[in-house]
């Protein structure tokens, strides 16, 4: 009988936990988890244990784990696409209309008077310093057109706006789901000049970083209003501050309070919400849940953000016989070699690669030895061995 163990770095939902078969136990120690669920925990600085064979994040974004070093070290780490976008989408449709209308200044009001015998009276006259204006019509700008970009964009279109994007990695299927109406920028810049508003829906990454500088805010239209509810880092704090200051941009709606984001002029800040909705905990926490038990179980693996994403199937033959490893010439010919010395035939192999990295999935009708199996650990470039079944 098999004893997996999961660990849970956030409060995961529970409906996903229950999707954990027999076998499976929610652990408080990590030094013997097999499995970790994870939300916005920062594992960077962590250190795994050698039992830790997959982190699931429930959620989008994976910047919070070291990808490199799991890759290294054999850990597959998943994400839940799309599990949580619905839940974005609909607050940063309340971010627009927090930008365009002063609600926060409005609510801020009301609650200050609120002892006051008048406050009806009063109301109306005060209301001429909340006045906004309207979405509709307006020019949208969206940056990424992934899961979240797709929806805000196709939304924005049903609210009568004016919506651009931006994406020069669109998957096929973004493509498919974004409305006809929604321009198409080639260049980034074209975006930067037209619009009245932007949103930027990218990953935090080395090359997105800072994306929304001096020089980048220099090219958008006086008085834009900018939305950010993918990652802090994507906005250079310093250049934005000074553009929020100087009236060039005249609300900034993020999702992620820092010490100077929360200090910004004409900012309003939310504490990382998006994806704060029952609907989105739940699905991201049961897909990430299937995720990590498909792979402890039959080795398959399902929207991994390190290695190739590989369906070999349930295994029919007497064992199964998993290889994480570096994609290098002669990988497979070293390991397969070590078998068929051993005497040992070979059923099905399934080899899948992504960037650096490679993955075997070998059925096998005889069992393996500890001998072979250590043979194939000690082979360079091999990140991890695993005896599936
Ligand atoms: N506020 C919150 O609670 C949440 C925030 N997020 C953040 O939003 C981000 C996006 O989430 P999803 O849409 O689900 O991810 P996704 O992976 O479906 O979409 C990201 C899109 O960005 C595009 N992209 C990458 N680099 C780009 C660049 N330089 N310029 C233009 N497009 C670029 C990709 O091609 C992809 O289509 C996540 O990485 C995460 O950081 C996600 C979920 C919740
Ligand atoms: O789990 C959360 O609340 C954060 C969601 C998020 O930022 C993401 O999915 O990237």
């Amino acid at each position: 009988m098999k004893n997996r163990k999961i660990y849970c770095l956030n409060p995961i939902s529970e409906i996903g936990l229950k999707k954990f078969r027999g076998g499976y136990s929610i652990t408080d120690k990590i030094e013997d988890a097999h499995g970790v669920l994870v939300r916005s925990a920062d594992m960077l600085a962590m250190d795994f244990p050698k039992s830790l064979r997959a982190i699931a994040r429930a959620g989008a974004g994976v910047n919070n784990i070291p990808l490199e070093k799991c890759s290294e070290m054999g850990i597959v780490v998943f994400n839940t696409p799309g599990a949580n976008a619905n839940g974005v989408k609909e607050l940063v449709i309340a971010g627009l209309l927090l930008a365009s209308r002063n609600i926060s200044g409005g609510i801020e009001w009301v609650r200050k008077n609120s002892g006051g015998e008048n406050i009806a009276k009063d109301a109306e006259k005060a209301k001429k310093a909340f006045a906004g204006r309207e979405i509709l019509g307006k020019k949208l700008g969206v940056i990424g057109l992934g899961a979240i970009g797709v929806m805000v964009a196709n939304t924005a279109i049903s609210l009568g706006m004016e919506v651009y994007g931006y994406d020069p990695y669109i998957s096929v299927g973004s493509a498919w789901n974004l409305k006809r109406d929604v321009h198409h920028s080639e260049n980034v810049d074209e975006l930067y000049e037209k619009c009245d508003y932007i949103t930027v829906h990218v990953p935090a990454t080395p090359s997105t970083r800072g994306m929304i500088d001096a020089e980048a805010l220099a090219k958008m239209k006086k008085g834009v209003k900018i939305l950010n509810f993918a990652r802090d880092t994507l906005v250079s704090e310093n250049d934005l501050a000074a553009a929020l200051e100087s009236g060039h941009v005249s609300v900034y709606v993020t999702d992620f309070p820092t010490a100077k984001s929360v200090k910004m002029k004409n900012a309003v800040v939310l504490p990382h919400l998006g994806a704060s909705t029952a609907e989105s905990e739940d699905n991201c926490a049961v897909m990430a849940a299937c995720e990590l038990q498909e792979y402890l179980d039959n080795g398959n693996i399902k929207h991994s953000v390190n290695y190739p994403d590989c369906d070999a199937g349930v295994c029919r033959t007497e064992s199964r016989i998993a290889c994480l490893h570096g994609n290098l010439p002669g990988m497979i010919s070293k390991f397969t070699a070590i078998m068929s010395e051993e005497d040992i035939n070979i059923a099905n192999l399934t080899n899948k690669s992504r960037d650096k990295y490679a993955y075997t999935v070998i059925d096998i009708d005889t069992r393996i030895t500890d001998e072979a199996l250590e043979r194939i650990r000690e082979i360079v470039g091999m990140h991890r061995v695993r005896i599936v079944k």
